[in-house]
């Protein structure tokens, strides 16, 4: 999908106008002139302006004005996509055509030359991709012929932006959950479509998140693949009831009265106190036919019914039925109601059958929790205490539903060496001119202080060296900072032609 047509229709047309300006010159040399001498120097000299009118040397920057979700951090995302983009740009015959259509009044010989264009002229340097990255620092620094560049903004803004947005929203949740908790993306049925689903599951896994439950991202980006099942799965007739164990020595011909057996002694059980009259039949059913086609990752969703009383002692029967065949459980899931709670309880439950059965290792039994979870309700569950080992989140993280875009923009910084600013009366618009360097200074103690922007032909900082670092736009936020460390943020990710 993400060809050079994906794109605005203006970039075309600004780029037809570049690419006319320098036309127009071009003709006026075939106009008669009275001397063939002059003409002919003329001549030279207005190809040379037309050419370079076309090839006019141009800078920009791709940065952000304001780090989302109200936070102070943004993670980059989309570079890969970006070097990707510009290493195949082609504009085929097809699109040429369909270009025609879409600007009729335009001149063949634009394109012809859109036909002929590549990157080849394009330097990119990038901050690189996943790190942590701030407002107004360029993450990407373009530079090239005029009229290439152009046709590289919209489609550079749509790679970054909502990668970035997710990636962040992803380290954002996994910040809140802490780093000992697996976290699952479940968005691909809520995303903004399959593109976005598939982008959401690529950057989530960048953000920080273990696994998708998407299978084709696991497919196209190697991202580990995980999943349970919904209310939906129901089974209640078990026809082939039989379970080899684990290491194949020996064959359990009824599996089905195992796990029911193994229910009883759960419910005679006095040191369980649970209430288990009401044990759901047909969920005992559906748990049972999922561990036979599953019994090396049983995991069960259990709040079909009830939780404490079917769901998870229904789920403990079926667990401890697979590891007397010598298969371990992996856990249960929770999709409703008060997930603190419930996991608190489930956890209780598990060490009771750990101790009253002697199973080393029950009571440690994944907990999974989903349901409309979000960076707030996350952080709610952690303050009252919860049992939850891994959350399955969605809606809130694919749809970034806090911050609805990232607001990423290309802005020109230098046109032939000199500066250019876009001014604004919203002072927060006002763009920094010049072709930049940008640098993140650590600390003794290894950690990043702060990070700078300088002219390209600026020295740059030094370690050990005291330097003024002044904010571009509030003069009174300065502060002297001298770095034990020095990196240079922009690397070069495509030389372009310079790096042959
Ligand atoms: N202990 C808790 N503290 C804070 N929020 C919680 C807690 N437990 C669950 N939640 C959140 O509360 C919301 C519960 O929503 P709701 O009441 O609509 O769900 P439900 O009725 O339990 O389940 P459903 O309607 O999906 O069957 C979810 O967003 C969930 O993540
Ligand atoms: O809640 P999310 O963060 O979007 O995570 C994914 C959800 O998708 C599934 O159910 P679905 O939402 O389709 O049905 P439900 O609303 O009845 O749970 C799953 O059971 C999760 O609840
Ligand atoms: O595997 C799951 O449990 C799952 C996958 C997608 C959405 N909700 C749940
Ligand atoms: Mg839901």
């Amino acid at each position: 999908m993400v060809t050079p047509l994906l794109t605005d229709l203006y970039q075309f047309t600004m780029a037809y106008a570049y690419w006319k300006a320098g036309k127009h010159l071009d003709r006026a040399v075939l106009e008669p002139s009275s001397s063939p001498l002059n003409s002919s120097l003329l001549t030279v000299y207005l190809r040379y302006c037309a050419v370079k009118l076309i090839m006019k040397i141009v800078c920009f920057d791709l940065y952000f004005r304001k780090s989302p979700f109200s936070g102070e951090f943004t993670i980059f995302g989309g570079l890969e996509e970006c070097i990707r983009f510009i290493a195949n740009f082609k504009i085929t015959e097809d699109d040429i055509k369909f270009l025609r259509s879409v600007m009729p009044t335009c001149e063949d010989g634009f394109f012809e030359y859109l036909s002929s264009i590549d990157c080849s002229d394009v330097e990119v340097y990038a901050i690189p991709e996943g790190y942590v990255v701030f407002p107004k620092v360029p993450l990407m620094r373009i530079e090239g012929p005029v009229a290439v560049v152009q046709l590289l903004e919209t489609p550079f803004l749509s790679l970054v932006n909502y990668a970035s947005l997710v990636t962040t929203n992803a380290a954002r949740h996994r910040f809140i959950a802490g780093k000992s908790k697996n976290l699952l993306e479940f968005g691909l049925r809520r995303a903004q479509g399959p593109d976005g689903g598939i982008s959401a599951s690529r950057y989530s896994y960048m953000g920080g998140f273990d696994a998708t439950s998407n299978v084709a991202a696991g497919r196209l980006f190697g991202i580990p693949i995980r999943g349970t099942h919904s209310h939906a799965f129901s089974l209640d007739e078990i026809i082939d009831k039989e379970l080899t164990s684990s290491d194949g020595s020996n064959k359990c011909e009824d599996f089905v009265f195992l796990v029911q057996s193994w229910l009883s002694r759960i419910k005679d059980s006095s040191s369980l106190c649970g209430t288990f009259g009401e044990t759901s039949h047909s969920e005992l059913a559906a748990f049972t036919s999922y561990a036979l086609a599953f019994p090396n990752s049983f995991l069960a969703l259990v709040d079909t019914y009830d939780v404490m009383r079917s769901g998870v002692p229904n789920f403990c029967a079926v667990a401890l039925a697979l590891n007397d065949m010598g298969y371990k459980a992996v856990g249960i899931r929770l999709d409703s109601g008060d997930l603190a709670y419930q996991s608190v309880e489930t956890r209780k439950f598990f060490r009771a059958i750990e101790k009253e059965f002697g199973i080393v290792g029950f009571g440690k039994m994944s907990i999974t929790a989903s349901n409309d979870l979000n960076e707030e309700t996350i952080d709610a569950l952690n303050k009252q205490g919860h049992e939850v080992d891994a959350f399955g989140i969605g809606t809130y993280l694919v749809t970034c539903y806090a911050q609805a875009a990232l607001g990423c923009v290309f802005k020109l910084v230098e046109i032939n060496k000199q500066p250019r600013i876009k001014l604004s009366e919203d002072v927060t618009k006002v763009s920094i001119p010049c072709k930049k360097k940008c640098y993140r200074l650590y600390g003794k103690e290894g950690y990043p202080l702060v990070d700078i922007m300088t002219g390209e032909d600026e020295p740059s900082p030094k370690v050990g060296e005291r330097l003024l670092c002044r904010h571009p736009f509030n003069e009174s936020k300065r502060a002297y900072v001298v770095p034990q460390q020095v990196e240079e943020l922009l690397k070069c990710y495509w030389p372009g032609n310079s790096g042959d």
